[in-house]
């Protein structure tokens, strides 16, 4: 399998060239406002690099799941702003993906301009199940090169969706792996080949069903598996206990049982919770143990038992894994659960463990409660990718790179 790096790229010279890259910006809004630019300052150095070379870059990037159609709250302004401030050079944002606009600035770009083109799922075809219908858009995206174009597939969190964009257009030009999707791949290689023992994995986040089958994979090849979030909640069910009116998956409850009596030993459940009255911030709070939570209560973080009980494992731990917040940490009365878990990780990291953050809320997480994104060895920029990637699936915007009969041709 040979996969081009951008460092090949630039060595083969840009100058002149358009260069279509395909980034991950998807950043967390909140009334217009960008809450968190992680993402943003992870792409910045693949398009800065191809930018100081001279290419004339385009990029192509989504934000959030508007439904095929323009959708002004989810439009990339916002971002084309903000990655021009990372980039310190003007970013131009077109009004369409192909479209007119985009045709013409396009065209007119010169060397080392960057055009952001509007987000990409405002086109209905980037997400079409249709293969004929995404290799459509595919085209017209390529056709923005002109000639001796290039495409670089820099957007690491959405390297495991099959979409024009990502996929498509990757076998329509000479493909290449961009800084942060080859940063990102080797860091978590090294989870699934080289893993120090003990090794934890800590998942929370919300959704049981989007993570059963990293738990299916990781459970038998881990040392410790935390499960906090609202997720526990369909685990504490299945161990009998009475859940109140927390976050519950009836339908995963089986499986969960599953689980639970194969790797008894390895999966760790919050011994207490922080239930609440109401899904608010300033909800009545009262902490309970987890075989108390009271009819109608709702648990949004777990408790301080559960933070000790978590930590003590997480301390002598060599290799960890944490996707998915312990809580609401959104909220101030249900953040101290991911703060505690994550300081165990911060200080396992400065005893020589090698960990890594993966998940968009997650990281997110981290850099609201201020915790120092140094004290982890790497933040993935990937919620989704990063999980599908240690389930071992295979991930459409990677395989499509070994694939370089475009760049041969
Ligand atoms: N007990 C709980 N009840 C309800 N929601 C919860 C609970 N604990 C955590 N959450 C919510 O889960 C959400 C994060 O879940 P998610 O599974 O999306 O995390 P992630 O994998 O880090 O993110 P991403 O999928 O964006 O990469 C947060 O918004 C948090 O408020
Ligand atoms: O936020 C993410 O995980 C990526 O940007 C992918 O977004 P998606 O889950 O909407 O495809």
């Amino acid at each position: 399998m040979t996969v081009k790096t951008l460092q090949e790229l630039l060595t083969e010279g840009v100058s002149g060239r358009t260069v279509l890259v395909r980034s991950d910006l998807n950043v967390p809004l909140e009334n217009g406002r960008i809450t968190d630019a992680g993402r943003i300052i992870a792409s910045a150095p693949t398009i800065g690099a191809l930018a100081d070379a001279g290419a004339r870059v385009i990029v192509a990037a989504h934000l959030g799941r508007p439904k095929g159609a323009a959708d002004s709250a989810l439009s990339l302004a916002p971002v084309a702003q903000r990655l021009g401030d990372e980039l310190e050079r003007y970013v131009q944002l077109a009004g369409d993906v192909v479209g007119q606009d985009a045709q013409e600035r396009a065209a007119g770009l010169t060397e080392g301009d960057v055009l952001l083109l509007e987000n990409v799922r405002f086109e209905s075809r980037e997400t079409s199940k249709d293969d004929a219908e995404r290799q459509a858009l595919a085209r017209e995206l390529a056709a923005l090169t002109g000639t001796g174009g290039a495409f670089v597939s820099d957007g690491f969190g959405v390297v495991h969706r099959k979409q024009a964009s990502v996929f498509d257009v990757a076998q329509l030009l000479p493909n290449y792996a961009g800084g942060l999707v080859a940063t990102e791949v080797d860091v978590l290689t090294q989870l699934t080949t080289e893993a120090a023992r003990p090794y934890a994995v800590v998942l929370g986040g919300s959704k049981v069903s989007d993570k059963l089958a990293v738990i299916e994979a990781l459970a038998p090849k881990v040392d410790t598996l935390v499960i906090g979030g609202g997720m526990c909640f369909t685990f504490l069910a299945a161990e009998g206990l009475q859940v109140g009116s927390s976050l519950l998956q009836e339908e995963m409850i089986d499986t969960c049982k599953d689980l639970l009596d194969r790797y008894a030993d390895v999966i760790h459940l919050p011994v207490d919770v922080v239930a609440a009255d109401s899904f608010s911030a300033d909800a009545q709070t009262q902490t309970v143990p987890a075989t108390g939570i009271p009819e109608g209560w709702m648990g949004l973080d777990v408790g301080p038992d559960s933070v000790s009980r978590f930590s003590a494992v997480l301390r002598n731990a060599k290799t960890i894994f944490w996707n998915g917040p312990m809580g609401v940490f959104e909220f101030p009365a249900f953040a101290a659960g991911t703060r505690g878990v994550a300081e165990s990780i911060v200080e396992a990291t400065s005893k020589g463990a090698f960990s890594v953050v993966g998940g968009g809320d997650s990281a997110a997480a981290v850099r609201l409660l201020g915790l120092p994104e140094d004290g982890f060895s790497h933040i993935s920029t990937g919620g989704g990718a990063s999980l599908e990637y240690l389930e071992g699936k295979e991930l459409p915007g990677i395989s499509v790179l070994a694939d370089d009969t475009a760049s041969e041709g």
